[in-house]
């Protein structure tokens, strides 16, 4: 036989017992032969309203109105559910029961006077009236009896959290049960009874002890506790959207998962259960099709390292240090003593390997009180200096991982730290349970959500892992890489295991956020509607509050104004990505203080895109250097727009025209004049010099101008190219001169022997620079390892395109780490 626990929210309302009425009848279809006891907790909200009113007549305060909505809630619910003519039995007796609350609660207000005992006898009719009123609304299907539990759950006198006499009370329930065997049992939940006959009741977690009492004593086959959710889940869901429900747990998992947090059931409370090995199945009462989870004594192998993530927001701890703690047996005894006499719940401990100090948690209300406990009771170590003050830290938060595998798999807390660490999760204190199924972190109250996250896509890899992206600039390669995302999404999210969402947006206007992802479908019109005007500042601090897991700032835009903010993003724990040259070719200093801080703070600092577009040109030469080779000389090609117009600027073509043209391809940078300046060149060999060991600056970088002064000099871009077309002889002549001697022109940058520079030659076909076509670059590494021969990478090194693609595999590059 089974027992059927229902709680609050699957009794409080007629619809929902309508629900439960058709799983009663399922279950009783499929086991005829054996009824199942049904255990039945107050409607959802009745226990609290029963409190408040006693402790208000307590006050002297009328509780009329609110009895009144009392009453009428189940009545109403049995005019709903029963037919008229059997209404007035069931009404008359709750009518009965309501009466006798009314003069209890009288009672109370004439004594002003509200003991727990009164207490518990006043919150028992929460669970007597709403069993009392299904079990007559199940008799219209099944032959049912309803039982108020205190006939035969029987315990000591401690109210608020009696003791049962397990022996006496299995005794009854078996003696109750063989009385009404053809009858389905309506078990009131949550009460019990003392020697004396006076209501007692259960504690925390109450109805479902008495499912596991009722299960224990019967040697029940099943204990099914339904419920308002889809069973135990792997983390809060409401802080962690991916969390799923789990199909299976052992006890003791179920036990560690609860103890911070899952509210799911209170598993102490199933201990009954957990003895006999009675299954407990968690199922979903609005959702009865949904299997749930089934705590076990033993479940099937799985190659999860963690079960779940549980979590216990807002908890302050106390530290209490001193060398008079040291090899001093006893104190720590003498300490929790203290704090248990004092009725002060301890929530976690851990203690230094030193024995200098003991750290534990507690709930805030209690911290106060914790303190002054402690140093009255360790005045005279306080006063010899054995002892130094206490300390407490408010607003914290507990996360455990949790799982029996976990003593199995090596690199659990690695993990854990690991995830914590990179998304800046600073950790106050740690505890492992020495059954090792569970290791504790305490942190900041306002981080909980993320590190839950971050620590959930971390063990739950077969999930999505979730990278926010904040993303400055909108332009050229904005614009690309957000269609980019948006065309690859369900491809990275099938094979790759990741999602990108766009947390924030901003180009030099507007600025939009949004945790959930901003629609890529629609992002222009998002951003166009925001309310909000661009404000970098006010960007980044957004980013930073809003504190979201596996974060990465892209920096799409040619400004130096978001470089000067590097560095504190990085300090967040944020990682960057940017295609902007402008921070890495400022000041030596600044480029050491980048790599400093992502490497300090463990995150990424990505610029791919900064030379050559996509082509993999840092990450090689980064590979070198890492794996010991020495760059001793580089030759490269740079530029793709002056590749683009050597490569074009033939025949009877204009100068002009073919600048205009690698604009309109996107090959330039904002403003073209950077590029025929050379500026654009010099910033990529200077990052390069720098990624090869050099502490070059810009003034150590020698340019050839290819423009005349007349061009160099113009105040604009309009003006600009209007010197190209006056200086457009000047053009004509290079390009004759070239054509003449049957070779090409080539912007060419060299480094070597720490000298950079950049010159413009004339080379014919035996230079291995002379095919080039398109846009591209060409870098050829001369190196300690590739010295016969270098290495060399070639391709289309400028273009929306190429350089989106560049952002795009930086991006999920921060994502694999
Ligand atoms: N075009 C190419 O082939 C390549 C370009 N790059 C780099 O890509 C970057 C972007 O180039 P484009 O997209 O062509 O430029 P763009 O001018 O089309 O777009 C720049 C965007 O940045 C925004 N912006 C500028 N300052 C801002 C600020 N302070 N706050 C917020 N937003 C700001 C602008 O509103 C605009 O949306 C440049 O740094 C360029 O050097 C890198 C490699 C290749
Ligand atoms: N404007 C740049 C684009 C790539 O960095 C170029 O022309 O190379
Ligand atoms: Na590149």
């Amino acid at each position: 036989m089974k027992i059927l626990k229902f709680g609050g929210t699957s009794v409080g309302s007629a619809q929902s017992i309508k629900t439960l009425l058709n799983i009663l009848k399922d279950e009783v279809k499929q086991s005829a032969a054996d009824k199942p006891v049904v255990v039945l907790s107050a409607m959802s909200g009745v226990t609290n309203l029963l409190i408040a009113m006693a402790e208000e007549a307590a006050k002297g305060n009328d509780f009329a109105a609110q009895l009144a909505e009392l009453e009428k809630r189940h009545f109403d619910t049995v005019k709903t559910l029963l037919e008229i003519r059997d209404q007035n039995p069931a009404l008359t007796r709750l009518k009965i029961n309501f009466n006798h609350l009314e003069e209890l609660l009288q009672g109370i207000l004439t004594l002003r006077e509200l003991t727990q005992k009164t207490r518990d006898l006043v919150i028992s009719y929460g669970e007597r009236c709403s069993t009392l009123m299904i079990s007559k609304i199940a008799a219209q299907y099944f032959p049912s009896v309803f039982v108020d539990a205190s006939e035969v759950i029987k315990t000591d006198s401690t109210f608020g959290q009696a003791k049962v006499n397990t022996e006496l009370t299995e005794q009854l329930i078996c003696g109750l049960y063989h009385e009404n065997k053809d009858q389905i049992l309506f078990v009131t939940g949550f009460i019990g009874s003392n020697d004396s006959g006076q209501i007692t009741t259960l504690g925390r977690g109450g109805s479902d002890y008495t499912a596991a009492i009722f299960g224990a004593a019967l040697n029940a086959s099943e204990i099914q506790i339904w419920t308002d959710v889809n069973g135990m889940m792997t983390a809060d869901p409401r802080m962690v959207k991916k969390a799923f429900s789990l199909s299976e747990l052992t006890y003791t998992e179920a036990m560690e998962l609860s103890y911070f947090g899952a509210k799911v059931i209170y598993p102490p409370t199933m201990i009954p259960a957990f003895l006999k090995k009675i299954p407990i199945v968690i199922k979903n009462t609005f959702e009865p099709e949904f299997v749930g989870t089934v705590i076990q004594h033993d479940c099937k192998p799985s190659n999860l390292a963690i079960k779940g993530i549980s979590s216990i927001n807002n908890i302050s701890i106390l530290n209490v240090e001193g060398s008079g703690m040291v090899g001093k047996s006893g104190f720590s005894g003498r300490l929790f003593s203290l704090l248990a006499r004092e009725q002060i719940n301890v929530i976690l401990i851990t203690q230094s390997s030193s024995e200098h100090s003991i750290t534990f948690a507690v709930q805030p209300g209690d911290t106060e009180r914790a303190r002054q406990v402690i140093e009255h009771e360790f005045e005279l170590e306080l006063l010899a200096k054995k002892l130094e003050h206490v300390e407490i830290e408010k607003d914290l938060a507990i996360l455990a991982v949790v799982g029996e595998n976990m003593k199995e798999t090596p690199g659990v807390s690695g993990k854990l730290f690991h995830s914590l660490g990179r998304n800046g999760v600073n950790v106050r204190a740690i505890a492992q349970g020495s059954s090792e199924y569970n290791i504790s972190v305490i942190i900041s109250s306002t981080d909980l959500a993320k590190a839950l996250n971050a620590v959930h896509d971390a063990f739950f890899v077969q999930l999505t892992k979730t990278l926010h992206a904040f993303c400055l600039g909108t332009g050229n390669i904005g614009k690309t890489l957000f269609r980019q995302l948006n065309g690859h999404a369900a491809f990275l999210q099938e094979n790759n295991g990741i999602q990108v969402k766009i947390a924030g947006i901003s180009n030099t206007r507007k600025m939009a956020f949004n945790a959930d992802g901003i629609s890529l479908d629609n992002w222009e019109e998002t951003l166009d509607q925001a309310p909000d005007q661009a404000d970098l500042p006010a960007f980044i601090a957004k980013m930073k509050s809003m504190n979201l897991p596996n974060c990465v700032f892209i920096d799409n835009t040619a400004s130096p104004v978001p470089t000067a903010f590097y560095e504190q993003v990085l300090k967040s724990t944020i990682s960057i990505v940017t295609c902007n040259k402008i921070g890495n070719s400022g000041p030596y200093q600044q480029y050491k203080t980048f790599r400093d801080s992502a490497r300090q703070h463990g995150v990424d600092f990505f610029y791919e895109t900064n030379v050559g577009a996509g082509l993999p040109i840092i990450r090689t030469l980064k590979d070198l250097m890492n794996s010991g080779d020495r760059v001793q000389k580089i030759e490269a090609i740079l530029s793709g727009t002056i590749s683009f117009l050597f490569n074009n600027f033939k025949g009877d073509a204009n100068f002009h025209d073919t600048v205009k043209l690698a604009q309109e391809k996107g090959y330039t940078e904002p403003d073209p004049r950077d590029d025929l300046r050379g500026t654009d060149f010099m910033r990529k060999m200077l990052i390069l010099a720098r990624d090869a060991g050099y502490a070059l600056e810009t003034s150590d970088v020698s340019i050839e101008s290819m423009l005349p002064q007349a061009c160099l000099d113009a105040a604009s871009v309009d003006d600009f190219y209007k010197s190209l077309i006056a200086e457009d002889a000047h053009f004509a002549n290079l390009k004759n001169k070239a054509e003449s001697e049957g070779k090409v022109l080539r912007y060419i940058g060299k480094l070597e022997n720490g000298k950079a520079s950049i010159t413009l030659e004339m080379v014919d076909e035996s230079h291995p620079f002379y095919m080039l076509s398109g846009s591209d670059n060409i870098i050829s590494f001369t190196t300690d390892r590739y010295k016969e021969r270098p290495l060399v990478i070639k391709g289309p090194g400028a273009g929306a395109e190429v350089t989106a693609a560049g952002v795009f595999a930086d991006l999920i590059n921060v994502g694999a780490n």
